[in-house]
């Protein structure tokens, strides 16, 4: 068993927000296994990061985040670099690292993962210092998250929407690449660093990526002409974007990349501003967290 007392940090506000029965469904679950279980509810931005930190000086066994990607990112920054086990209840509107590590969507089986699933270490990368777990990204992505952020229409038709309207007017930017000491220039659209394979809603935009191959994985792409699109992002949700002519792939441990101008960038889908230097550092199996017993690639 994965756990014996577990703390459940829980974001109302992720994806299609909080039913009051989810509560009462975790205490049915913890019971049934003799869990001590104790429930707490994010109040603002990065307030599960304190309640995880909270919950490591109690001593929980397993820390839980229920949202999406970016409360995922707030619980886990407190517990990356420490033994302490995690666990995640998708309930975001993206979910891609639940998608990727196979955890179960539906809420219960979510649940009864954290008790029966296994415990393995994933690693983690840094972005000028800011912790990412999943996917983050330079350019248009990033011009992307930073108005969804603003937006606050959250969900896949209000994304499709934005992406579609902002998408003829992003221009492919000059940059460097530094990969572990090896250096290129290119022109590019979107450069996504990716540690699991996917935006969310299975937008796979790294297919290849694996969460504890030690590796970073950059999918560098052109802007992909307005009648090419759609033939691309069916190869995206295929799984199949490394093979598209758009697409150049890399990967390594350590990235520096610098940009003429500033641009825009987001951390695991979260909005975070502009910078022209990307100092990128991949930390190898560097958090311990609970996937499905049959999950065998991740
Ligand atoms: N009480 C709160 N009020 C407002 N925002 C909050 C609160 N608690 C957490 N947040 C913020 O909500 C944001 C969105 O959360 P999250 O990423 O988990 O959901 P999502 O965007 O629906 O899912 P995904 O990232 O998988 O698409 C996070 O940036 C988090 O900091």
């Amino acid at each position: 068993m994965a756990s014996k007392s577990a703390l459940f940090i829980i974001n109302k506000f992720a994806g299609g927000g909080f039913q009051p029965k989810v509560e009462g469904k975790i205490l049915d679950i913890c019971a049934k296994h003799n869990i001590e279980c104790s429930i707490e509810f994010t109040r603002d931005r990065g307030h599960a990061t304190v309640l995880a930190q909270e919950g490591i000086n109690k001593n929980f066994n397993s820390i839980i985040a229920v949202g999406g990607d970016g409360t995922v990112n707030e619980v886990a920054r407190a517990l990356v670099n420490t033994e302490q086990i995690m666990a995640i209840v998708p309930k975001g509107s993206g979910n891609g690292l639940s998608r990727h590590l196979g955890i179960p969507l539906a809420f219960e089986k979510a649940v009864e993962n954290i008790f029966t699933g296994k415990v393995l270490r994933m690693d983690t990368f840094t972005i000028n210092d800011r912790l990412s777990l999943n996917v983050s990204g330079i350019g248009f992505d990033g011009h992307v998250a930073n108005l969804f952020g603003k937006d606050g229409k959250r969900g896949l038709i209000g994304y499709a929407k934005l992406t579609l309207k902002e998408f003829l007017r992003f221009k492919n930017f000059p940059m460097t690449i530094n990969i572990d000491g090896k250096e290129q220039n290119s022109n590019s659209f979107i450069v996504a660093i990716a540690n699991s394979s996917q935006y969310g809603n299975n937008a796979r935009i790294a297919p290849l990526a694996s969460v504890t191959d030690e590796l970073l994985h950059l999918s560098i792409l052109k802007k992909v002409p307005s009648q090419m699109s759609i033939p691309f992002m069916i190869k995206m949700f295929a799984g199949q974007v490394h093979r598209s002519a758009y697409c150049e792939t890399l990967s390594g441990k350590n990235i520096i990349i610098n940009t003429e101008q500033q641009q825009p960038f987001h951390v695991d889908g979260e909005p975070t501003g502009y910078d022209n230097q990307f100092n990128i550092k991949l930390q190898p199996h560097s958090l311990s967290i609970t996937v499905p017993q049959q999950t065998s690639k991740y």
